[in-house]
């Protein structure tokens, strides 16, 4: 496989930062990681390894401070921050384990609030493609619904519509299922996996939970900044012995 077959491709990444006394911590080290298109990879590791700040540099919000990093095979430079606003915008869902929605706007207004700033046809469709969305995660009753008179499950589902309405190529998942309960979160991936495998998207989930990662098609684990690939075995081990990676 060449590196044009892979949407995201991180080589030797690493991220550090200067602390207020004048050390640097390092927060990534050595990180490669090489995403196909369409594929479901998950994150697991401690509080603190570094997980969201890998995420935060797939999905262009923060930068590596050393390492290569190619998007559909192009190399990611330093841009304006209105070209890499622009160029995320296109590229990237997020879903995040806080629901994030507008209070006091329905389940559509939230969802048809990223087509704001589409141009043409989707911006004038925003609507009706909104409640499409929300269709499709099973919330077709519930369009003019507040967010405040939804449960936790449904609030995550219309969040996860907001994210997709945009039709991002990569969907950046931080603990989708972190603020509700198993079941809850189960049936949120459930939904989460039949679109972004109905629509051909590549999804990365960061997670805490092992039940959650081992749906992924590949896993990881990072530890202290170091990523590495971990075996279905390896991950189902963790599981039964319900140890925290
Ligand atoms: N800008 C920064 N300045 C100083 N320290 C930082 C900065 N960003 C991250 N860190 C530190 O780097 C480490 C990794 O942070 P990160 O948020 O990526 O971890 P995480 O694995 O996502 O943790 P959690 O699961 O608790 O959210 C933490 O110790 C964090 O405090």
């Amino acid at each position: 496989m060449d590196a044009g077959d892979h949407v995201v491709s991180l080589s030797g990444v690493s991220r550090s930062v200067r602390l207020p006394d004048g050390t640097d911590l390092h927060i990534l080290t050595g990180v490669d990681l090489h995403v196909e298109r369409g594929e479901h990879i998950a994150v697991v590791g401690r509080s603190g390894s570094g997980k969201s700040t890998l995420l935060n540099i797939v999905g262009l919000l923060d930068a590596p401070t050393t390492g290569q990093y190619l998007l559909d095979g192009e190399p990611v430079r330093a841009r304006s921050d209105r070209r890499t606003a622009k160029l995320r915008g296109q590229t990237f869902g997020f879903v995040f384990q806080q629901f994030n929605l507008l209070p006091g706007r329905t389940a559509t207004e939230n969802v048809a609030n990223p087509l704001l700033y589409a141009s043409g046809r989707e911006f004038l469709r925003r609507k009706r493609i909104a409640r499409d969305m929300l269709e499709r995660v099973g919330l077709g009753h519930r369009l003019d619904t507040m967010p405040e008179k939804l449960s936790g499950g449904e609030q995550q589902r219309v969040a996860l519509a907001r994210s997709l309405v945009r039709r991002p190529r990569v969907l950046l998942a931080d603990e989708p299922t972190g603020a509700l309960d198993v079941d809850t979160g189960s049936a949120v991936m459930d939904v989460l996996e039949d679109l972004v495998r109905n629509d051909g998207t590549t999804l990365v989930t960061i997670t805490h939970d092992l039940s959650v990662a081992a749906r992924a098609d590949r896993q990881f684990r990072l530890d202290h900044g170091v990523l590495t690939e971990i075996t279905a075995d390896a991950l189902a081990t963790a599981t039964a012995h319900r140890e925290t990676m």
